[in-house]
């Protein structure tokens, strides 16, 4: 990719393939990818060649994941530009994996600990640095299931329905979330 492309490209995809699980193993499952050192390259079985933005290989761990991909956003993030991370992906590839991975203030500084629990550990850090700075920090937690909006911050019975709206103003909203 050149400077050029750079400046012009605001979505940049990484491959991200897991290892074998056990259940896998144990079923004579094997890899059908072959990984291209140092090129951004994935060679599905014997010459499908496919180059993304980043290919890591499943030797490849949350940090430097988490290093690669995610961290040039959080640079702009700070300087106040908006960033999405999105995990696209079959059931069981590894989306919830590569995303979450703490459950308990214990699991957080275990090398498992995925690309959520770390940037909201660097923004945190990013504001300490910043003393002078006002910051305003929130966050809602949806989930899109059979089409159907969850806010998974509402703690009431009655969750209200939510719905997707475009504003003229705004562009799309999703409209009612909890904000904590
Ligand atoms: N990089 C990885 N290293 C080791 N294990 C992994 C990795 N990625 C995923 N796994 C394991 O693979 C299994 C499936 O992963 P995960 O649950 O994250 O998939 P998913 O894409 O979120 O699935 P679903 O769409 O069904 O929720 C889990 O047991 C997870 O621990």
């Amino acid at each position: 990719m050149t400077k050029e492309d750079e400046k012009v490209i605001p979505v940049r995809v990484a491959l991200r393939c897991r290892p074998l699980v056990p259940k896998e193993i144990n079923e004579g499952c094997q890899c059908c990818l072959t990984f291209v050192p140092s090129e951004p390259q994935v060679i599905v079985g014997n010459d499908k060649a496919f180059t993304y933005d980043y290919v890591f290989d499943p030797t490849i761990e949350q940090e430097e994941v988490f290093n690669t991909a995610v961290s040039p956003l959080l640079s702009g993030l700070i300087r106040g530009y908006n960033a999405t991370v999105l995990a696209y992906g079959q059931t069981g590839s590894g989306k919830t994996f590569s995303m979450g991975g703490t459950y308990t203030s214990e699991q957080e500084n275990e090398s498992t600990v995925g690309v959520i629990p770390r940037v909201i550990r660097r923004i945190f850090q990013e504001k300490s640095k910043c003393a002078d700075c006002e910051f305003l920090l929130a966050v809602s937690y949806l989930e899109i299931y059979n089409e159907e909006i969850l806010d998974l911050l509402c703690t009431s019975k009655d969750k209200p329905i939510i719905s997707i709206r475009e504003d003229p103003k705004d562009g799309i909203k999703v409209s009612s979330t909890t904000r904590n």
